[in-house]
């Protein structure tokens, strides 16, 4: 793979809130094209990460360095080229979304007056908040404000976009919204920075994977490194016993009818199990899955990330 441009780069960053390290020395290396997904548990330290590569959080140690550019000092070259989502985002209650979002583009730089509404009117139905627009904020769900949130950090069509939990308080049919938008975000070129305590999100989602445990950056590769093939193959067969007898020596793992053969090729093993007369139901590369990963990354962290069907690990 050709090297990418650096988006976003810190070296042994550090944020200490009087004896708690929150952030503990992470190298973040986040590039061009890149769907980062920044995985860690409820208080692991994502959101100190996230306000240090926006200049809002000063770092005890360390740099940061976002589009080519030193933060937070870089700031006002950088910021209007990035869209961020974080924590709760603050709008005024009483006015409507469009109100919100014309208030914020009108106080923050770059946000040209004659494109606007344009903007505005883009943003809104890229979101879905399309037909709702003038109902005032105070009446909106957790997840219209999560929208809402994201419509400000997409108004200036930004390079980069930096977002903490995005689908916190969103239902499921949100959450698959919003995936959406963010892969055709990427597919026409924003790299996209996307914090969250659930793997299965991150899994969706990312093309590189960052996991965050208690402040420590215990991996960081592309996905697809991740999850490449281990060089087994998983058998699925109504006769273990006898499969295990033919593939003699080979078999690492069993679990019910479900086989781990060291094999890379499915076929081979498939020949050889029905040339001895072994019925298979079932042949796949084996690779792992994150949540894997993750555990033999850090077993801590693999028990306080979210799993499919889990509840959240406060
Ligand atoms: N302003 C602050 N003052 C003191 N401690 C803080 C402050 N902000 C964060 N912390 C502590 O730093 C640690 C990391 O918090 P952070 O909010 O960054 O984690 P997180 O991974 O974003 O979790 P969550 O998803 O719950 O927000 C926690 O122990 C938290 O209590």
């Amino acid at each position: 793979m050709t090297e990418r441009d650096a988006v976003i780069t810190t070296r042994g960053l550090v944020k200490r809130y009087g004896r708690t390290r929150a952030v503990d020395g992470i190298d973040l290396d986040v590039r061009s094209g890149d769907v980062y997904g920044f995985l860690g548990a409820n208080g692991s330290g994502k959101t100190t990460t996230v306000r240090m590569l926006l200049g809002l959080v000063l770092p005890t140690q360390g740099e940061v360095e976002v589009l080519g550019r030193r933060m937070p000092r870089g700031g006002r070259e950088v910021l209007p080229r990035v869209g961020a989502l974080i924590e709760g985002p603050a709008f005024a209650g009483h006015l409507s979304g469009r109100e919100n979002l014309s208030l914020l583009d009108a106080s923050g730089p770059g946000g040209t007056r004659r494109t606007r509404r344009r903007r505005i009117g883009d943003v809104l139905e890229q979101v879905g908040l399309g037909g709702v627009d003038r109902r005032p904020v105070r009446a909106y769900s957790l997840g219209m404000r999560q929208r809402l949130g994201l419509a400000g950090a997409l108004l200036r069509r930004p390079e980069l976009l930096v977002l903490d939990e995005p689908t916190n308080g969103l239902d499921p049919q949100g959450i698959a919204e919003i995936r959406d938008l963010l892969l055709e975000l990427h597919r026409v070129g924003t790299t996209v920075f996307l914090s969250s305590h659930l793997l299965a999100e991150i899994e969706q989602m990312a093309t590189r994977v960052g996991v965050l445990d208690r402040g420590r950056l215990v991996l960081q590769e592309e996905l697809a490194v991740l999850t490449a093939p281990t060089g087994a193959t998983v058998v699925t067969t109504p006769d273990p016993a006898a499969a295990r007898a033919v593939l003699d020596g080979r078999v690492l793992t069993e679990d019910g009818h479900r086989l781990l053969v060291t094999a890379a090729d499915p076929a081979e093993v498939n020949a050889r199990l029905v040339a001895a007369g072994v019925p298979v139901t079932g042949l796949a590369v084996h690779r792992p899955t994150l949540e894997e990963v993750v555990l033999a990354a850090a077993s801590t962290s693999a028990d306080r990330v979210e799993r499919p069907g889990q509840g959240a690990p406060r």
